[in-house]
């Protein structure tokens, strides 16, 4: 064997995750050693888990991994979403464990920096196949020494009280904002509610300097930033539990140029009345087909979503743009008059397919349209 390696190493503390339906999948810890709650939800994506973990839209949830093998190369910081993984715990079937030898961090060592708990040897397969036909769940992850049976880690699964009209984005937003480069043509006011890294990189590239605001950021506020443009964020949790971060989106409409991704796109969607429901068990992956039926085109698309926009609720004056051909739900909308437009899914995603990266040069477009006097 490779003296370097200890793959698959250390079976030796027992665990369960245990669902609230009832259900319960048995494994052994790793990282912290702290039972927990949260949401499961499974993500099928083959690479990029160090992304996934750094991304905050999973605060609150379980990621239960499709892909076989997590973690065979080691972590770093340089490509994560976020200052931090704001996720509650993850889920694999075999968990490579690379060696301090490397001077790199296994995936293990990780977990326990960031002071999470993970699970690992799970039929992950069979996992998927359960939340697919019942649907994202409540879930209880036990790690912990202690005794538990699996009824009492049932019931607290149960007894949680779930993401559902809960704020997550207040937990995950960082309350001092910052300056993201320094240089650019164009002023962007960007709205965190929990924003990924790549989200600005991919601004930053359109000539753009972006001063990143917390969530709970008044009008005035941005406003007084004199932008040419501002960014709704992706984030955490149940958009519907954010009326005074919609209605304030409400203000920005027709102001100024606007662009959303995910969670944002969600808000836009709430701010110009739509409504904003959970589907069954979301959409978290890096190959979902998705039309642009302004050009005919398909692309393929990174996604981390369980609430979608009601295409029904939509007012007359805003346009769906893009559809989900797995399942048709709502992947793009635009305003018809004023200068605003989102998207449910992430162009910025890396690692991840590029399709949608000219959503960013659109947004440019708009705000130099905006600039030169035309609208929408
Ligand atoms: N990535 C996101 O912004 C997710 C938005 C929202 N929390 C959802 O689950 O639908």
């Amino acid at each position: 064997m490779n003296e370097k390696f200890q793959w698959k190493a250390k079976r030796e503390r027992k665990a369960f995750i245990a669902l609230a339906d009832g259900a319960v999948f048995h494994g052994y810890a790793f990282g912290e050693k702290k039972d927990t709650v949260g949401e499961a939800v499974f993500n099928t994506g083959m690479a990029g888990y160090k992304q996934i973990l750094t991304d905050p839209s999973y605060a609150g949830q379980f990621v239960v991994f499709t892909t076989a093998e997590v973690g065979a190369y080691a972590t770093n910081f340089e490509k994560s979403e976020s200052r931090q993984v704001f996720l509650n715990g993850i889920v694999v079937n075999s968990l490579d464990w690379v060696s301090k030898e490397l001077n790199e961090e296994s995936l293990h060592d990780y977990m326990l920096a960031q002071k999470k708990a993970g699970i690992a040897g799970v039929d992950t397969r069979a996992l998927t196949l359960h939340l697919r036909t019942h649907g994202a769940q409540k879930a209880y992850l036990h790690v912990e020494d202690t005794e538990m049976t699996e009824a009492e880690a049932i019931a607290k699964a149960k007894a949680w009280e779930g993401l559902d009209g809960q704020d997550y984005a207040s937990k995950v937003s960082d309350p001092n904002g910052y300056e993201f480069n320094n240089e650019g043509k164009y002023h962007i006011v960007a709205l965190d509610f929990g924003i990924k890294t790549n989200i600005l990189r991919n601004l930053a590239a359109q000539d753009m300097r972006i001063t990143v605001m917390p969530i709970g950021t008044s009008y005035e506020k941005i406003m007084e930033q004199k932008p040419d443009g501002v960014f709704l964020s992706n984030g955490p949790a149940d958009p519907n539990s954010l009326p005074q971060v919609y209605n304030m989106v409400k203000q920005l409409l027709g102001k100024i140029p606007l662009m959303g991704i995910c969670l944002g796109n969600q808000l836009l969607g709430l701010a110009l009345g739509a409504k904003v429901s959970k589907l069954k068990f979301g959409h978290h992956g890096c190959n979902h087909p998705v039309k642009n039926l302004l050009t005919g085109a398909v692309e393929i698309t990174s996604q981390n979503h369980n609430y979608a926009i009601d295409e029904k609720s939509l007012p007359a004056d805003v346009e769906v743009t893009h559809i989900n051909l797995n399942d048709n739900t709502v992947e793009g909308i635009r305003h018809k008059k004023f200068p605003a437009f989102s998207v449910q899914y992430h162009p910025e995603s890396a690692p991840g397919p590029n399709d949608s990266m000219y959503l960013f040069k659109e947004f440019k477009k708009m705000i130099e349209d905006f600039k030169g006097g035309k609208n929408a």
